[in-house]
């Protein structure tokens, strides 16, 4: 079912590009500079981008617009101050039933493999702390440019009693190696901002907004003279080992997370973490 919203969201970039615009949704803003064709996509889900079955599927139905309509490039990042994303909405994990949890686990894949695979030129403009699925998502763009040293990223699930899906881990490795996504995940360690760069998970860390534009545009400018199908094949290729394994296995990658999401002491620590979210 459609919801309000993201029709909204659909409608609005569907305009043609002869405008930079807004979709006035709050979950999703979308706009796109009519000279160059990029779209900046910002998430707004108050408070913390928390990724809910609404706000993925609001993105996945973007990306696929901007796709259609031809975006020369997409900018992923936040309108939230200081939150890039707090990844996976840990309510919609909690309690959830067999139905809602299913739903919420396929949206999330589908809005991987869509953001994954574009043949679009992406960047993660991480403009706030970007923990486990909100590090996913910048993780899953070509290009990484962190603004401020104050905040962190990386896969933290260990932390809280769950693991990254294999899919989660196997982009992480793609960018950092083994040994390091190994060291990572099973410490759950949040990477600062000098960390991250020294590292490699993000590609630069710049002071403001307007840089990380510039950083963008460069980004996008590698790309000036060479033609969309080289380059959107020569990315498939290069990412088609990790896509592949989730296209084979998303039923069996549901069932993973279903079986262990509902066990009695994850929920139980789900729970925990929850709440010691909201005494903070
Ligand atoms: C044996 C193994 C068993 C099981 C394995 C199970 C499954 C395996 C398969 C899948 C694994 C599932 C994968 C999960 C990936 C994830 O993404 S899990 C989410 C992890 N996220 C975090 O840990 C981040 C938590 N949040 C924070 O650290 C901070 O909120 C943050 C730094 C982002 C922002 O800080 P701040 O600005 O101070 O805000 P607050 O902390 O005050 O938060 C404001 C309100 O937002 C609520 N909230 C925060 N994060 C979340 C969240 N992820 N989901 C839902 N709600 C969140 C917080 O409670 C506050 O609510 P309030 O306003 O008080 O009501």
């Amino acid at each position: 079912m459609t919801t309000v919203l993201q029709h909204v969201v659909r409608r609005s970039i569907l305009r043609p590009f002869a405008k930079s615009f807004s979709s006035g949704s709050p979950l999703v803003d979308v706009q796109v500079n009519d000279k160059t064709g990029v779209a900046i996509v910002k998430m707004g889900r108050a408070p913390v981008n928390g990724l809910n079955t609404e706000l993925l599927g609001a993105l996945n139905d973007t990306f696929d617009s901007l796709e259609k309509n031809k975006a020369t490039g997409m900018i992923l990042s936040s309108s939230i101050p200081n939150i890039y994303s707090a990844g996976l909405d840990i309510s919609e994990m909690y309690n959830g039933t067999p139905e809602n949890l299913t739903k919420f686990w396929n949206t999330l894949q589908s809005m991987w493999i869509n953001l994954y695979s574009t043949p679009l030129p992406t960047v993660a403009l991480i403009n706030g702390n970007a923990p486990a699925g909100g590090c996913l998502l910048a993780m899953s763009c070509e290009y990484r440019v962190m603004v401020g040293s104050k905040f962190v990223i990386g896969l933290n699930e260990t932390q809280l009693g769950l693991f990254a899906p294999k899919w989660f881990q196997d982009t992480m490795v793609s960018i950092i190696g083994p040994r390091q996504t190994e060291l990572a995940l099973t410490s759950g360690k949040l990477f600062s901002a000098q960390e991250a760069l020294k590292i490699g998970l993000i590609d630069e860390l710049v002071a403001s907004e307007e840089e990380a534009l510039a950083s963008s545009d460069k980004f996008f400018g590698l790309f000036k003279r060479i033609p969309g199908y080289a380059r959107g094949q020569t990315k498939n290729f290069v990412r088609a080992e990790v896509l592949d394994w989730l296209l084979k296995n998303r039923e069996h990658d549901t069932k993973v997370f279903l079986n262990s999401i509902q066990l009695p002491h994850v929920q139980k620590g789900l729970g925990l973490y929850l709440q010691s979210l909201k005494k903070k």
